[in-house]
């Protein structure tokens, strides 16, 4: 687990796509460790743009991002895979591997690390029982219903232990009762140690639970306490 007063600073950054106009404007924001943002804004704000920049897979155009304590414009390729590494996503369409069960899927990330299957086993395990998944492990992603697809992302999205986790709009594809309970989830997640950053424009459910927003209008970002 990494240890920083402040987990993500953004100086005065901007992003334009090409030859684009700037979506996102001079964004000046700090985001402490343990800490459970919502990320909200109307359609084409760049919320997703913005989660583009802190998985690391965008670079600012302009400015300067510090995560995890270092400035992510002095990082070289490996540098920035390593810091991915203490990053898990979790997308609105799920993004399960259609051809491997739920357990795989879960595991994908440790695979990806060169664990063997002993070391992991029983964490996976675990975890799919604490999702409410256990009895789905060894079936495909095409038999689980929209929530449980979710919870398995979210499942291979933390398995890794990850110190901030994102997600883009996580309960879009599932039904309003599931997203509260997706929603829980995410707050069990933080409140076992993960800062969470939610993309969401489901007003309705965000107004359940309160936590301070980072609002997106015009390019520019206000963060609400
Ligand atoms: N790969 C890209 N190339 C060029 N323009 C892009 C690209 N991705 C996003 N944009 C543009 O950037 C702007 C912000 O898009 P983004 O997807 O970040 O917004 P959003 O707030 O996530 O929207 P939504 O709520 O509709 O998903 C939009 O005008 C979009 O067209």
């Amino acid at each position: 687990m990494i240890r920083e007063q402040v987990l993500i600073k953004f100086k005065n950054v901007g992003l334009h796509y090409g030859a684009g106009p700037e979506i996102l404007k001079n964004l000046n924001f700090n985001i402490d460790p343990g800490s459970f943002h919502f990320l909200t804004g109307p359609s084409g704000s760049g919320k997703t743009s913005l989660l583009r920049l802190l998985l690391l897979s965008m670079r600012p155009t302009s400015g300067e991002m510090e995560m995890f304590g270092k400035n992510t414009n002095r990082l070289d390729k490996s540098a920035l895979m390593q810091m991915r590494q203490h990053i898990g996503i979790v997308f609105q369409e799920f993004r399960l591997l259609e051809h491997l069960t739920t357990f795989q899927n879960v595991a994908l990330p440790l695979v990806v690390r060169g664990e063997p299957e002993s070391a992991y086993k029983s964490n996976v395990e675990e975890l799919l029982d604490w999702v409410g998944l256990g009895h789905q492990m060894h079936v495909r992603p095409e038999l689980l219903s929209g929530g449980e697809k979710q919870r398995a992302a979210i499942a291979r999205a933390v398995i890794a232990k990850p110190d901030l986790l994102l997600a883009d709009e996580p309960t879009g594809n599932v039904d309003p009762e599931l997203s509260e309970r997706l929603l829980h989830l995410f707050v069990e997640l933080n409140r076992m140690g993960t800062t969470i950053i939610l993309a969401s424009h489901e007003l309705h459910l965000l107004n359940k639970f309160k936590f301070p927003r980072l609002q997106l209008k015009d390019g520019g970002i206000n963060v609400s306490h």
